[in-house]
């Protein structure tokens, strides 16, 4: 049997990969629609400012970290990981590539290199677990431009979402059990511990707009708590993180929560429920600037759960994500268009779908 040749573009936001490329990074950023959504005559003037005011804060940060982000290595080290999961399949021959959203490798190389693969179809597998028109929106938008440019036109897969499956929960569990237990074990018995799922934030705007990700981020965290066993019934809450704009973001902050632990006297275990991967603001802001936080005011203790990275369990679970979209058939939830998770507020029937090919 010929298997077919199938191209998995793994969506990720990027990240400078030296000082030097924070500011075009953060001007690619802060120029999307997606993200500042303003009259596209004002977009490009605003959204230089924007970068240009946010470089000194970014700069500081990334070089916590080596002046860099680590997020290309191990979006690509999960890619292989993928392969390797996938290798064995009958029907298929997989080829993991990245594509990142505002820094290289960029879609319209990407969709090249995909194109001159000779691929019988696409599966776009989107390394967010919930939609966000500001994530996995963005990433089809700019895809789609990218493959237009070039004329590549091969039937294509898009998994819009995957905040509840089932594999990528008891993963996330799995790490919260091992990070539970490290983290009980340094306290003393009488000091409660809470369970902080941290988020990255979104303008309250975006959100009232009727951008499913908030919703969807509770999703997995009940999804993660059912799968947590014995320790399912710890005092947790749900917060969110990296707030960048003066507006209103969603809520509560990161940094409330660490505020009510001091006052409520519990230690904190944090756990990043939106990233996937290391990168600046696991590294830096729940390490270092939360950390500090929580040292300052006086809370008792504060652990991190690790992100999945190439963790066995979870690159199981995005290899049944891919296969369940490529197996499923027929298309359901054609995003030309919307650029939305097509069921706004609830979830998504169409999360393992096979999605439109938008050439068609
Ligand atoms: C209005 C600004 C932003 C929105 C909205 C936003 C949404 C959003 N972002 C992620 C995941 C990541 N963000 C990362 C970096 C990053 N994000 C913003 C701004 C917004 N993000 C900025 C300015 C930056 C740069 C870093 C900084 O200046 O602090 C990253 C990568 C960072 C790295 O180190 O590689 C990720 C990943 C999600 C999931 C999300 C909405 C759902
Ligand atoms: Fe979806
Ligand atoms: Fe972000």
């Amino acid at each position: 049997m010929t298997k077919r040749r199938v191209a998995i573009v793994l969506f990720n936001l990027g990240g400078p990969d030296r000082p030097e490329s924070v500011r075009p990074f953060l001007t690619n950023l802060f120029t999307d629609p997606a993200i500042l959504r303003v009259p596209g005559f004002v977009r490009p003037w605003l959204g230089r400012l924007i970068a240009w005011r946010r470089t000194k804060p970014a700069l500081e940060n990334y070089a916590f970290i080596g002046g860099r982000s680590p997020l290309l290595e191990l979006t690509q080290e999960q890619g292989r990981a993928l392969d390797a999961a996938l290798a064995g399949d009958p029907a298929i021959e997989a080829r993991s590539f990245v594509a990142m959203r505002y820094w290289h490798p960029l879609s319209d190389a990407v969709a090249r290199d995909v194109q001159a693969w000779k691929p019988d179809e696409v599966l776009l597998l989107p390394l967010y677990p919930q939609y966000s028109t500001t994530t996995t929106g963005s990433s089809a938008t700019a895809w789609d431009e990218a493959c237009a440019a070039i004329g590549l036109s091969v039937p294509t897969t898009m998994l819009c979402c995957w905040h509840s499956h089932g594999g990528f929960a008891s993963a996330t569990a799995a790490l919260v059990r091992g990070a539970y237990a490290q983290a009980r074990a340094a306290l003393p018995d009488d000091v409660p511990l809470r369970l902080l799922f941290s988020a990255h934030g979104l303008p309250e705007s975006i959100v009232k707009a009727g951008d499913p990700y908030q919703w969807q981020v509770e999703r997995t965290v009940a999804a993660v708590r059912r799968e947590l066993g014995d320790i399912a019934e710890m005092d947790h809450a749900v917060c969110y993180q990296s707030r960048v704009t003066p507006q209103v973001w969603i809520g509560p902050s990161t940094e409330a929560e660490i505020e009510r632990a001091a006052h409520d006297k519990v230690a904190l275990l944090v756990c990043p429920i939106a990233f996937v991967s290391e990168h600046s603001e696991t590294l830096v802001e729940l390490d270092i600037e939360y950390r500090e936080v929580a040292h300052k005011l006086g809370v008792p203790g504060y652990f991190r759960v690790p992100a999945q990275n190439s963790d066995a369990g979870f690159i199981a679970a995005l290899a049944d994500l891919a296969r369940g979209a490529l197996a499923s058939g027929r298309t359901l939830c054609s995003y030309a268009g919307a650029r939305q998770c097509p069921k706004q507020q609830g979830d998504c029937p169409h999360a393992r779908a096979r999605i439109a090919e938008a050439a068609a």
